[in-house]
């Protein structure tokens, strides 16, 4: 399930950036807070069950957003958030490791490491509650998963097509992403959730939590969304872009 060379320049870049980047020196242990509990109660309390990313910038934004990304995640759990996801990768996202130990030493809800891993080592560089996985870039996603798993952390196994999801439930993933925006080109269509949900067969979509990740800009596309079956959405522009707590109490109000 390694499909790099058929990726934008941009994303070849990260991963060339990835490929670079050491790990730690010793393997973490974690106590994760739950993310499917987060997502849970946050229906409970009547909100849409929202993972909001600190998300400096990206290759598809425009400008970099500066300011303290402690207080943009405060903002964040403050406007609702029920989990958050944090940039670590440093060249195309503006991210770094401190950022995310500073968030997770702030907040009480769980907190997302975004980077793009691809050796076991690269696991060890920062505690975090759940650690990303990209099924399309990892060589051996059920070896990587188990070490993950091993350290504590949960992981997320981010998928773009019905072939990625089932390689991430035969893997063991119980936490599964479905990226709307395609790493090959690009591009966002927020059909891509809907097609990849439905493709899920019913005795498989029970054991997992689902996420729809990426393009969702609106009450409208949340609501497309979760009435498709995501379990949480994850939404990092849209709410960068702008007042972080309006912007999140937009999005997580029913
Ligand atoms: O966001 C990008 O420009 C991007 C470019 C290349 C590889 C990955 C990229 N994004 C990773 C993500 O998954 C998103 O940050 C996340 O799903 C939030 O998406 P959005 O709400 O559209 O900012």
């Amino acid at each position: 399930m390694n499909t790099r060379e058929e990726v934008a320049p941009a994303v070849q870049s990260i991963l060339e950036a990835a490929e670079g980047r050491t790990g730690g020196d010793q393997p973490l242990s974690v106590t994760p807070r739950s993310l499917p509990d987060a997502l849970a109660a946050a229906e409970t309390d009547g909100r849409v069950p929202l993972i909001a990313e600190v998300k400096p910038t990206s290759p598809t934004t425009d400008g970099e957003r500066t300011d303290d990304p402690v207080e943009l995640a405060e903002a964040m759990v403050d406007g609702g958030a029920a989990a958050l996801s944090v940039l670590t990768e440093p060249e195309h996202f503006g991210g770094a490791p401190e950022t995310l130990e500073a968030v997770r030493e702030a907040v009480d809800v769980p907190v997302l490491r975004k980077d793009f891993i691809l050796r076991e080592a690269q696991l060890d560089v920062v505690e975090a509650d759940v650690a990303l996985l990209i099924a399309r870039f990892v060589d051996d996603l059920e070896e990587l998963l188990a070490a993950a798993r091993d350290r504590g952390f949960q992981v997320l196994v981010e998928a773009h097509t019905p072939e990625e999801v089932e390689a991430a439930i035969d893997a063991g993933a119980t936490i599964v992403g479905v990226n709307n925006r395609d790493l090959g080109r690009l591009d966002v269509d927020l059909g891509t959730f809907e097609r990849v949900a439905d493709s899920i067969p019913a005795t498989a979509r029970e054991s997992v939590t689902l996420i729809a990740e990426s393009g969702i800009t609106s009450r409208d596309d949340a609501s497309r969304m979760r009435a498709a079956g995501a379990d949480g959405l994850l939404v990092g522009s849209a709410i960068m872009d702008g007042d972080v707590r309006t912007n999140t109490e937009r999005l997580t109000d029913v």
